[in-house]
This record gives structure tokens, sequence and C-alpha cells, in this order.
């Protein structure tokens, strides 16, 4: 069976920009293990947890935003599947807005830092041509 974990693409509106675009920016984590790699908040499926409620536990363990911060995007989820040290992995994100963009990010163990970063540089970090797709798939207007 895939591996599976679950997430949010979180963005936040900040002031200030000419183009609606430039106000956006979208958080990411940067592991500290393996290879520093940066995603957004995510993580395992717990067994008898469903999807949702993993990536709502995760966001808050990662990153420390509670559903209180989050304003989630009807019908937006995107599944990608790559393979981990050869097995496959099923990862889905949910997409959700920051509600007060001055919300500070409080890290666990498990990332070394984070990065609030407009559209290109979101893509540049995370390097991964499905999660870039995913970027760009729900770039905000
Ligand atoms: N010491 C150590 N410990 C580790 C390591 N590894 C795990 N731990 C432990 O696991 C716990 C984390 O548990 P959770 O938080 O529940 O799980 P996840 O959030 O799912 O986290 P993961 O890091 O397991 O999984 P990914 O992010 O999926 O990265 C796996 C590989 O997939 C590639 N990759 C990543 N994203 C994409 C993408 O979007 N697209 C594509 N195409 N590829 C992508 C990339 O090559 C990457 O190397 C930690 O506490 C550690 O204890 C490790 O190397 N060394």
């Amino acid at each position: 069976m895939a591996l599976r974990a679950c997430g949010f693409i979180v963005f936040r509106r900040i002031a200030g920009s000419a183009s609606p675009q430039g106000n956006i920016e979208y958080l990411l984590l940067q592991t500290s293990y393996g290879e520093h790699h940066w995603t957004p908040p995510k993580g395992h499926v717990d067994p008898g947890e469903d999807d949702l409620t993993t990536a709502l536990r995760e966001t808050k363990e990662e990153a420390g935003l509670g559903v209180e911060h989050l304003q989630v995007v009807d019908s937006f989820v995107q599944k990608l599947n790559y393979k981990v040290r050869g097995k496959p992995k099923e990862v889905l994100y949910w997409l959700a807005e920051l509600r007060d963009p001055g919300t500070a990010v409080t890290l666990s163990d498990e990332h070394q830092d984070y990065r609030w970063v407009q559209l290109e540089e979101a893509c540049s970090l995370a390097g991964y041509k499905d999660l870039q797709e995913t970027k760009r798939f729900c770039s905000i207007e």
C-alpha cells in the first residue's frame, strides 16, 4: 500500500503590491533532516485518522497554525504521487488562507526554517515539478 500524507498549502495576503499576485505569499517549511527539502506543512496519516484531520493536525504540529487561524478554500484538494526510497507515496494538499497575515509560525523539531514566498520563489524552493504544478494550479487572484 502507498504511504499517505496530508497537509495544507497555506497562503497569506499582504498589503502593498500593485499586482494581486504580488500580494500572495505561500508558506514553505525546510526539513531539519535528510536533504533539507522544502514543502508545505504535511505528514503521515495515523491509523484510523481521516485525511483532513491529518492535514489540520500536521499543520498545527509543524507550523503552529490551527483551524482557528485558517480559512479553508472550499473544493480545492490536490493529489500528488511520487516515490520515496522506491515506495509509492500519495500526498493530498488542501488550500487555506491565513486569516491574520501577521500570525506567527512556530516550528517543531522536524523543520529548521520557514519562508513566506511568492509563487515563483515557492516553485523554485520546492523544486519538485509536481508540487510546482500544484502551486501554479492553486495560484490565487
Ligand atoms: N533523520 C531522518 N528522518 C527522516 C528522514 N525522512 C523522514 N524522516 C522522519 O520522518 C518524519 C516526518 O514525518 P511526517 O512529517 O509525518 O511525514 P512527511 O511530511 O510526509 O515527511 P517526509 O520527510 O517523511 O516525507 P517527504 O516530504 O514526502 O519527503 C520524502 C522524500 O520525497 C521527496 N519529495 C518531497 N516532497 C516531494 C514532492 O512534492 N514531490 C516529489 N516528486 N518528491 C518529493 C524528497 O526527495 C524527500 O526526500 C520526521 O520527523 C523524521 O523523523 C530522513 O531522511 N532522515
